[in-house]
């Protein structure tokens, strides 16, 4: 299963995380957030990474053009679209992007939502499901409801993100199993400064060994 931890901006703690088993980290690229990071920050990152980690960038309703450049200068291998961006605006990237991971988040409020999920499931390489609220597009802390996730089928990998944290990781688990988990805010002390304690007993509970 895909771990990836989000909302990362301290060199020495990306290194951490991906040397504890993240099989991803992920950068807010959303000048809104208290999690921002700009190109030279995500690059100072990923050159402390192993090759074999997924570097994703955050976005919301950004450019196609600004993703690209951004995705380009800071050696993203995947961009998450985390607000309105439509199946077209996708495509896109696609065309600009070939090589690169693309995952559409939607905030999901209930099953009725599963319907504009499925329709990008044929343009994304992965879908990513976050809870929905009203003011904020992410890195919410607010989980989803997991039973009603058990009629998630779709034809492409899916992350599961919204809420997760080491205590609450494998009730969700027992009752979804998605390609992949997604957490930030439950393995923080405050937004964008990750809490390695709460990451080790993250894996821990997965039952997911260091790497070396
Ligand atoms: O984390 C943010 O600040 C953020 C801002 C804008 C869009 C997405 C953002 N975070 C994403 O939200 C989900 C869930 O976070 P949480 O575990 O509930 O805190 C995750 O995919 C983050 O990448």
């Amino acid at each position: 299963m895909r771990v990836k931890i989000c909302g990362i901006t301290k060199p020495e703690q990306g290194k951490a995380i991906a040397s504890f088993g993240a099989t991803a980290l992920g950068f807010i690229c959303v000048s809104t957030s208290p999690r921002y990071v700009y190109v030279e920050q995500i690059r100072a990152v990923v050159a402390l990474l192993p090759n074999n980690i997924d570097t994703i960038g955050v976005f919301a309703n950004t450019s196609v053009e600004e993703i690209t450049q951004i995705a380009t200068d800071s050696g993203l291998t995947g961009v998450q679209l985390h607000a309105d961006e439509s199946p077209e605006f996708c495509q896109k990237l696609r065309v600009n992007l070939p090589d690169v991971e693309i995952i559409k988040a939607l905030r999901i409020r209930n099953a009725a939502d599963f319907d504009k999920a499925i329709a990008y499931s044929t343009c994304v390489d992965t879908l990513l499901l976050d809870a929905y609220h009203p003011q904020q597009l992410g890195g919410t802390g607010k989980t989803l409801d997991w039973q009603i996730l058990q009629q998630f089928n779709p034809s492409c990998p899916w992350f599961l993100a919204g809420g997760l944290t080491p205590d609450n990781i494998l009730e969700a688990l027992n009752q979804v199993q998605p390609s992949g988990i997604d957490l930030s805010s439950g393995v923080e002390r405050a937004p964008g400064d990750k809490d390695l304690d709460k990451v080790a007993r993250l894996f821990e509970r997965l039952g997911l060994g260091a790497r070396g």
